[in-house]
């Protein structure tokens, strides 16, 4: 049942049009009537939420909306609908159909057959609602019964009735007038909310209309279609609806829808449900995880006991070079060496091929590569560049060339050529490098001449005819590396002429093996005259894990095809062996085993010797990523306040924890104890300024030389304490935290003036090879602070204890820095000082990481002093190791109130010394 809500009679005048909504530019506010005529929305909205009002007119008196009527009816003049909509009593002649049209929507909804008021409509409507019949008659509608698309434009006319009609009477509402009452009710609702939003532009289109009866016969027209419209969706959904229950039970007896099963593909067009296309199911995945499928020189490397020790004579080295080497200290071949020489020897006829290494630090990797490396070079006769070794840093350079120099001397003899050996790291002039690498010389070839000549006159030619767009080529080349790159293996290959007549410029290389970082090798093969890899046959990477992972201005990218082209024939043949190409070695202690990043080395053949014994508990011995020396201890030292940091240090550098000289001494072929001076009779053949064999004892650290006015009480406390006898290497995470610490512990203990030393990238590397060279020695220096400069490969024999004061970025770089200490078969402890904050990471990442292979476990150790839980007396507890009620100890340790009196006056002064230094500056 439906009813209608008038609204009561409002102020007849319409609303300001400018108030409600700006009038579009064609339309200007002085006429707003003409502005709501044309208004296209207006139509549109309207028809949508137009009434039954038939059935309002049936069931008006009803009690329900009997309240919603008003007492006062807007005159039918200003009511567009009032031949429409029958609401009204005062409505002209339709109204009389309107109601008959409502007496058909009662008698409809109780009969099921739908009653079309034909008779006034035109021809056109008359086959429509004939059609919207049929499709009411019988539900099951063929898709050919269908209308066509609706017209573009549809306007109300009383035809909507119809069609509202339509929906309420659909097969499945039918006999459910409760329903069709909610319905209509809610319609009416609807209405009623559509009607007071347009309620001022009604009587203005109402006004209109009457005036202009034809076009509201045309509306009605419109108005057909848009019935016959909606009668047509709702048989189709009343045509869905039906064939619904039918395709649900389909697929409830007959289980999963077979693809027979499945509806007719002309049924799913019928109600657009064709499938969407699917993507092709992932097959799954049955290749085996990369770590089953390495290489097998990678998943089955040659392994090698690290306590390995055999005679030098034994693999290949000749006896008088062995001799040599054990004058020097180098009795026995370590066990890195005894795996990986007989390989690299011309006695190795069995798979000569790239050699990858990943042995422990310390364990002597560098005489492992430079003396089959020598060896080879000394059976040549002409000096080429025939070996470059690349290493991160500078001080490995010179490390490296100590070991070369040891090894030429080794291999120095009759028959024999003696081997140059030149380094270049960044820290001369580049001219000044050149001139210690290429030597250039003048040769009488007429015939080379003339054809220098030639050339030269050749490219006079292009130059003159490519004169005027010059500028642009130069600009192109000097930016364009590869151009260089160009040029500089045609003055390498092809002889310039000479200033002498018939005579023609010739570069020799001055070296044999060319040490130096990866930067200064690119900056040599791109703008040093006469510098070529022609020649090149050994190319060693030290420490690849970060050559490799770092670009160092992408050195690989710029070597590797120098090594790839073979311009001058069998230039790189072996001298005693039919072996021809460049072979390659890898090393590091934390070797890399990412295969992408070793790709760029374009391995051939290659092989890989893993140096590790049994684990800790005894089980087979597994590859690890890393590997620790056998000798060394490490020891994790709680840090209960943080700001009480260098306290702990200082307890740990005065207490017993340290290993002493005495202490770190074995008898496994170590020839720290036999240290002496290898280098000082050794002829340098480069431009090098290395002299490692001075000794200076001065203390280094910027700041270490004031200590004026440290407090009468601190002096006589540095009178009483004895000189540091046991040499230890802080690390801190920075350069500045390393000179502050440095002087903080020269504040507390005076005493070490003399033997505390300071080591940062800031400083000169003269500065820094002296106070190395001091360290290592055994010289005064006894306590180094330093930052991760030296964590990384710097050999320092004599070196006891490490200290982690402040931890390292990861996994590999603790294992570089606490290989610092217990090299070539000594002992050697490693303390790391782990604050609340940190020992989650420590423990997890570090101590007890399976990556690293390390002998024993890390030990826990307390220091300090920390109150009994009886008496309160204080017990000392540092020393015991990995106690379980230990480990969470709540209460952080005291140190004696006279040592934090000495702290916080310590603090002061640096304060204080701070202060100046930035007045200074
Ligand atoms: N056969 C040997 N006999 C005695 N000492 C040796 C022998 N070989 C090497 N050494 C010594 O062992 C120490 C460590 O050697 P080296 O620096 O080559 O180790 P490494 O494996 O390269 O260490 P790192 O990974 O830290 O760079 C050096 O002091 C070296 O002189």
């Amino acid at each position: 049942m439906y009813n209608r809500y008038i609204p009561p009679s409002r102020p007849r005048q319409p609303p300001p049009p400018a108030a409600q909504d700006p009038p579009p530019q064609a339309n200007p506010p002085s006429q707003p009537e003409q502005t709501n005529v044309v208004d296209p929305l207006a139509p549109v909205s309207y028809a949508r939420y137009i009434p039954p009002r038939k059935a309002k007119a049936v069931v008006e008196p009803s009690a329900q909306t009997g309240d919603h009527v008003p007492t006062e009816s807007p005159s039918p003049k200003k009511r567009k609908h009032a031949t429409t909509a029958p609401s009204h009593d005062s409505s002209p002649a339709p109204m009389p159909k309107k109601s008959k049209k409502s007496d058909d929507v009662v008698l409809r909804g109780d009969s099921d057959i739908p009653e079309s008021p034909k008779k006034d409509r035109k021809k056109t409507k008359k086959k429509k609602d004939k059609r919207a019949k049929e499709d009411d008659a019988d539900p099951a509608v063929p898709e050919s019964a269908l209308p066509d698309a609706p017209p573009a434009s549809s306007t109300v006319t009383s035809g909507d009735t119809a069609s509202i009609s339509s929906h309420t009477l659909t097969p499945d509402d039918l006999g459910d007038s409760n329903r069709e009452k909610k319905s209509a009710d809610k319609d009416e609702e609807d209405f009623r909310q559509t009607e007071k939003q347009d309620k001022s532009k009604k009587p203005k289109k109402e006004k209109k209309k009457k005036k202009k009866p034809s076009e509201v016969e045309e509306e009605e027209a419109d108005e057909d279609d848009a019935t016959s419209r909606h009668a047509a969706i709702l048989a189709k959904k009343a045509k869905s609806l039906a064939t619904a229950p039918e395709l649900r039970s389909h697929t409830d007896t007959a289980g999963p829808i077979e693809p027979e099963a499945q509806p007719k593909p002309d049924d799913l067009g019928k109600h657009g449900l064709e499938p969407l296309p699917q993507p092709k199911p992932v097959e799954a995945d049955t290749s085996k995880p990369t770590y089953d499928i390495l290489p097998s020189w990678l998943a089955e490397p040659i392994r090698v006991g690290p306590d390995t020790r055999t005679p030098f004579r034994d693999i290949g080295i000749h006896a008088r070079a062995a001799k040599f080497l054990e004058s020097k200290g180098f009795k026995d071949a370590f066990a890195v060496q005894t795996a990986a020489i007989p390989l690299l020897l011309p006695s190795c006829k069995h798979r000569q091929g790239d050699l990858l290494v990943a042995a422990a630090t310390g364990s002597g990797k560098t005489l492992a590569y430079a003396l089959p490396i020598v060896r080879d070079i000394s059976q040549g006769m002409v000096t080429r560049l025939r070996a470059l070794v690349v290493l991160p840093t500078r001080e490995l350079v010179s490390q490296a060339h100590e070991v070369f120099k040891l090894c030429a001397g080794a291999f120095d003899g009759r028959g024999e050529k003696r081997v140059r050996i030149g380094i270049s790291v960044g820290s001369h002039q580049l001219r000044q490098e050149q001139a210690s690498l290429v030597e250039k010389t003048e040769r009488y070839d007429p015939e080379a001449y003339q054809d220098a000549l030639r050339r030269d006159r050749e490219a006079w030619k292009v130059v003159d005819d490519d004169d005027d767009d010059d500028d642009d080529d130069d600009a192109a080349a000097a930016a364009d590396p590869e151009a260089d790159d160009a040029q500089a293996t045609t003055n390498t290959t092809k002889p310039l002429l000479g200033n002498l007549p018939d005579h023609v410029v010739e570069y020799n290389s001055k070296v044999d093996v060319l040490l130096c970082t990866p930067g200064r090798l690119v900056d040599h093969i791109r703008h040093t005259p006469g510098f070529t890899l022609h020649y090149v046959r050994w190319l060693v990477v030290d420490e690849a894990d970060k050559l490799l992972a770092q670009s160092f201005q992408g050195w690989l990218d710029v070597v590797m095809p120098k090594l790839r082209t073979d311009n001058v024939f069998s230039a790189r043949d072996f001298p005693d062996s039919n072996l021809t190409g460049v072979r390659k070695l890898v090393l590091s202690a934390t070797l890399t085993r990412d295969l992408s990043l070793l790709g760029g080395l374009q391995l051939r053949r290659p092989q890989l010797i893993v140096l590790e014994g049994a684990d800790a508990d005894g089980r087979k011995p597994q590859t690890a990523e890393h590997t620790l020396p056998s000798l060394l201890e490490e020891f994790a030292v709680r840090v209960h306040d943080p700001n009480l940091k260098p306290l702990y240090l200082l307890e740990l550098l005065q207490g017993d924890y340290l290993l002493s000289p005495a202490e770190s001494a074995t008898s496994s072929g170590s020839r720290a104890e036999e240290a002496d001076d290898t280098s000082s009779d050794e002829e340098s053949d480069t431009s090098s300024s290395a002299s490692s064999s001075s000794t200076s004892s001065s203390s280094s650290s910027s700041s270490s030389s004031s200590s004026s006015s440290t407090s009468s009480s601190e002096s006589a406390t540095a009178a009483a304490e004895p000189p540091l006898q046991k040499t230890v290497l802080i690390f801190t995470k920075s350069n500045e935290a390393a000179l502050r610490l440095s002087r903080l512990l020269l504040l507390l203990q005076p005493a070490w003036e003399g033997q505390t030393a300071t080591l940062t990238s800031t400083q000169k590397t003269s500065h820094r090879r002296r106070i190395l060279a001091s360290f290592a020695a055994g010289g005064s220096t006894r306590l180094l602070v330093a930052s991760d400069l030296v964590a990384r490969g710097i050999d320092l024999p004599t070196l006891d204890n490490v200290v982690n004061y402040d931890l390292p970025a990861g996994p590999a770089a603790y294992v570089h820095r606490v290989g610092r200490t217990a090299r070539a078969g000594r002992r050697g402890r490693a303390f790391s000082l782990v604050e609340a904050r940190e020992s989650g990471w420590f423990w997890g990442a570090v101590a007890k990481w399976e990556g690293i292979r390390r002998s024993r476990p890390v030990a826990r150790l307390m220091i300090g002093v920390r109150p009994r839980a009886e008496d309160d007396g204080g017990e000392r507890v540092g020393g015991e190791e990995d106690k379980e009620k230990e480990k969470d100890a709540p209460e952080p340790a005291r140190f004696e109130e006279d040592k934090m009196a000495a702290y916080e006056r310590a603090l002061e002064e640096l304060g204080r010394e701070a202060g100046r230094v930035k007045k200074r500056s």
